[in-house]
């Protein structure tokens, strides 16, 4: 006679506690075996491991489960592990939210970056004179803007294109800031250059085509300034926060992050804005996290709702680039607003109410 109902429930239940138990312990050896990976530097997914391991299974399935049936709960059990083994890694990330579940904030010569206000950060493409810089800084002076953005080693495409001032344009941006009581941020490009930036701006940016230099990350890790970190421009959000994580392991947890567009198959505008990257990047990490509206769309005529849409998603601040006349900037000329435009963009930012000033 079979047994009762009640009875097979009552083994069902036991055995699934011992599963519960035995798979529980599995995990724990899967956290153990994630950790020897991270100090190898090892990737967690092991094909070859799994695939053996389901070889095994099957050779051993007396039944009544099918092969099928046995590999498909092992796969979801595996999927399950590499879960663990990756939350764990995040764990261990110093930029992790995980890590640090406060914000992290950072000043910029007074301005907090992060804290909960916003930062506009404007400034020219390149900074090509004196008489130029000193126009945009005016302005942006008398415009409560706090942030001067300024390029003078500018990674062109082509070796033709100008290519900055040097230290010339940073000698100039030092100058500049001090004259209008600004903060800078200029873009180093060779590991060599970081503690020489330091005597003359704020704010070390790395930019997108950097974003992966390992050597430059880990010489602005030993920086003593703060550093604005460009997403690359077909970068994956784990790479850009891994990129972060260079700069802040040797050192320097200073950072913050730029969302400035990536490549896609679109056309009409110069990169795609991923506007995703915000809302994760806060959620991941404890960085500040900006927007890069001009280099994003490489428009002039869709940067008041770039930058709302950004601000709406959470982002700590915002950049645009402003020349006293675009149209015969060295660089970037097609993108960059003239002074009244900028005056234009940032009235409408301000009166969206998405713009919280420190
Ligand atoms: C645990 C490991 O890491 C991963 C998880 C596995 C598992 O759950 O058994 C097997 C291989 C890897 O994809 C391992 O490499 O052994």
């Amino acid at each position: 006679m079979s047994q009762p109902l009640e009875e097979l429930r009552e083994q069902l239940d036991g055995i699934n506690h011992e599963l519960l138990k035995l798979l529980n312990k599995r995990a724990e050896i899967v956290r153990s075996i994630g950790e020897i990976k991270d100090k190898q530097g090892v990737p967690k997914f092991d094909p070859v491991r799994e695939r053996a391991m389901l070889e095994e299974l099957t050779r051993q399935n007396p039944g009544p489960f099918k092969d099928a049936e046995v590999k498909h709960i092992f796969k979801e059990i595996f999927k399950a592990s590499l879960n663990l083994q990756e939350e764990d890694h995040k764990q261990q990330l110093l930029v992790s939210r995980k890590k640090q579940p406060e914000n992290t904030v950072i000043d910029v010569l007074g301005t907090p970056v992060g804290g909960g206000s916003q930062v506009m950060i404007a400034g020219p493409c390149s900074v090509e004179s004196y008489e130029q810089l000193r126009t945009v800084a005016s302005a942006l002076k008398d415009a409560g803007v706090k942030v001067m953005r300024g390029g003078a080693f500018k990674p062109r495409t082509s070796p033709y294109d100008f290519q900055g001032l040097g230290i010339e344009g940073l000698k100039m941006l030092k100058e500049v800031a001090a004259e209008f009581g600004l903060a800078t941020i200029s873009e180093i490009v060779h590991p060599a250059h970081i503690e020489l930036a330091e005597q003359y701006i704020d704010v070390i940016q790395i930019g997108a085509r950097n974003m992966q230099n390992f050597e430059l990350l880990k010489a602005a890790g030993e920086a003593n300034i703060p550093v604005l970190l460009k997403r690359g421009i077909a970068a994956t959000l784990e790479e850009f926060v891994h990129a972060a994580e260079y700069i802040a392991v040797n050192g320097n947890s200073r950072v913050m992050l730029i969302e400035r567009g990536i490549r896609t198959y679109e056309k009409w505008t110069r990169n795609t804005l991923d506007i995703s990257a915000v809302p994760l990047l806060k959620q991941e990490t404890h960085l500040p996290v900006l927007v890069d509206v001009s280099h994003s769309t490489g428009r002039k005529d869709i940067l008041l709702p770039c930058a709302k849409a950004a601000l709406a998603a959470g982002a700590d601040g915002i950049m645009v680039e402003v020349h006293p006349e675009p149209q015969v900037a060295l660089s970037d000329a097609a993108q960059q607003l003239n002074i009244p435009q900028f005056q234009e963009l940032w009235e409408g930012i301000r009166l969206s109410g998405l713009f919280k000033e420190a």
